[in-house]
């Protein structure tokens, strides 16, 4: 039986009752959403997790990705990044990891964290094929489910499926004028074997036994955007949208199936185009949480990616989307290590809050509001410790500081506010 199963039954969930207590909203009313599948809450049996809700009405989350590659792997140091991510507010982590000891940095990852683990299973099938059989496009259907199926066992919260990605579709990127191709992993590893063995790729065309799998472990799936632009003029063209389409499909196949679905979307976008992405996204994929990477709305800045993806992700979040993917200052760069993972996440941070706050969220508002105050009242312990960053804030008021509290060294005794406050 699955959390969608119980919703529609009208019978709250302890996942349900736990998100409705932290997010302060009626149970009833998300036992309903979750039934509709306006959200969606990432918990697999087999995994004991701080329950986190994705969707309608809810905080926007924040998704930090992490793992090893085959040029660096260390798994004590992706262990320390779960952790920093958990400490600067990550509410859910994926491990992408591709180097040889994918399993052990998973196992390592799941014991040290309670937050919900997200992975994309396509990957390991790649791997273990390439690693068997010589190369990626040698793997074949078996090691496709079977990988689904150790990690959904093990107790992976959610998994990300490139099932939009279809004979059809890649047809489509043939034809396109895109300038970057493919620049999903996944997605790559698919099309690359759709075009090498001229079949069907089997988690489309196998989908229901996927659903069976997701629903025997109350996986949640999160349909891949394999086909995302990879850079501003790719957006929103044929090939984007012939996948989407496709996942709007797969998104009612799932909640038939009483399988929790979100959709993942891009990318690279323009600012111009994002809430139209996010409104066609919401209205094709019938209210179904969008978990969006980015989007990055200029490409001129590599090291700061952590900020091109936090305006994109303001507006996206303003404009329907539900879960933030950060993107660290490393991103189309190199690997992240420890501070970009800080930096993705405080960037991120930033860009749910502000959409939160012009959503009205009465959370977001009362955190404003207390940091208004703490301000107001030069209360620095109690801004340092509502900011995103409670260490950068300390160290830069105390590498300059002033013999009196109420005031800073911007205007020393010409303080605004103190002026204000002493003579009215
Ligand atoms: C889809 C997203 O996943 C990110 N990504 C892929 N592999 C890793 C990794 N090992 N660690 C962190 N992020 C990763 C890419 O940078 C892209 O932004
Ligand atoms: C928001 C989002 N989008 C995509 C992926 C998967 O990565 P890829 O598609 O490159 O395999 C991801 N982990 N998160
Ligand atoms: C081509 S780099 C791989 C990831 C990329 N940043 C993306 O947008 O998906
Ligand atoms: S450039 Fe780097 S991040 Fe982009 S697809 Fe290639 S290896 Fe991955
Ligand atoms: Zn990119």
């Amino acid at each position: 039986m699955t959390q969608l199963y119980q919703a529609g039954q009208g019978q709250p969930t302890d996942e349900i009752r736990k998100v409705a207590e932290y997010e302060g909203i009626d149970v009833q009313k998300l036992t309903r959403r979750v039934a509709k599948g306006h959200v969606v809450i990432p918990s697999n049996k087999n995994r004991n997790t701080k329950p986190c809700g994705v969707g309608k009405g809810l905080r926007t989350k924040i998704n930090a990705n992490l793992g090893s590659s085959p040029e660096l792997e260390n798994v004590q140091l992706e262990v320390k990044k779960a952790k920093i991510a958990a400490e600067y507010g990550a509410d859910a982590l994926m491990d992408l990891s591709t180097g040889p000891k994918f399993r052990q940095v998973r196992q390592a990852i799941m014991e040290s964290t309670d937050i919900p683990l997200g992975t994309v299973p396509i990957y390991q099938a790649g791997i273990t094929a390439s690693d068997a059989k010589k190369a990626v496009v040698n793997m074949d259907e078996d090691d496709m489910f079977r990988a689904i199926e150790e990690q959904a066992r093990e107790g992976v919260d959610f998994m990300t499926v490139h099932s939009g990605i279809t004979l059809d579709t890649v047809e489509k990127v043939k034809k396109s004028e895109r300038v970057m191709g493919v620049v999903s992993r996944g997605g790559a590893f698919l099309t690359a074997w759709i075009l090498h063995n001229q079949e069907e790729n089997p988690l489309y065309q196998n989908y229901d036994y996927l659903l069976e799998i997701a629903r025997e472990h109350d996986v949640t799936l999160s349909l891949g955007d394999g086909l995302r632009p990879g850079c501003l003029a790719d957006a929103s063209d044929i090939p984007q949208m012939g996948e989407l389409l496709i996942l709007g499909d797969l998104v009612k196949r799932a909640r038939e199936a009483d399988v929790q679905v979100m959709v993942e979307g891009p990318g690279h976008v323009p600012l111009n185009q994002v809430e139209a992405n996010m409104q066609i996204q919401k209205t094709v994929c019938k209210g179904a949480p969008f978990y969006v990477l980015g989007p990055i709305v200029t490409d001129l800045a590599p090291g700061y990616d952590h900020i091109t993806s936090a305006i994109g992700g303001a507006l996206a979040a303003r404009s329907g989307a539900d879960f933030l993917c950060y993107v660290t200052p490393a991103e189309h760069l190199s690997i992240p290590g420890l501070q970009d993972v800080k930096d993705g996440l405080v960037a991120s941070k930033i860009a749910a809050q502000a959409a939160d706050v012009a959503n009205g969220l009465k959370s977001a508002w009362d955190k404003e509001m207390e940091m208004a105050h703490a301000r107001k009242d030069f209360q620095w312990e109690k801004q340092y410790q509502l900011a995103f960053d409670p260490e950068k804030a300390r160290k830069c008021r105390e590498r300059r500081p002033t013999a009196e509290s109420d005031m800073c060294t911007m205007c020393g005794e010409f303080c605004a506010l103190r002026m204000v406050r002493d003579n009215i």
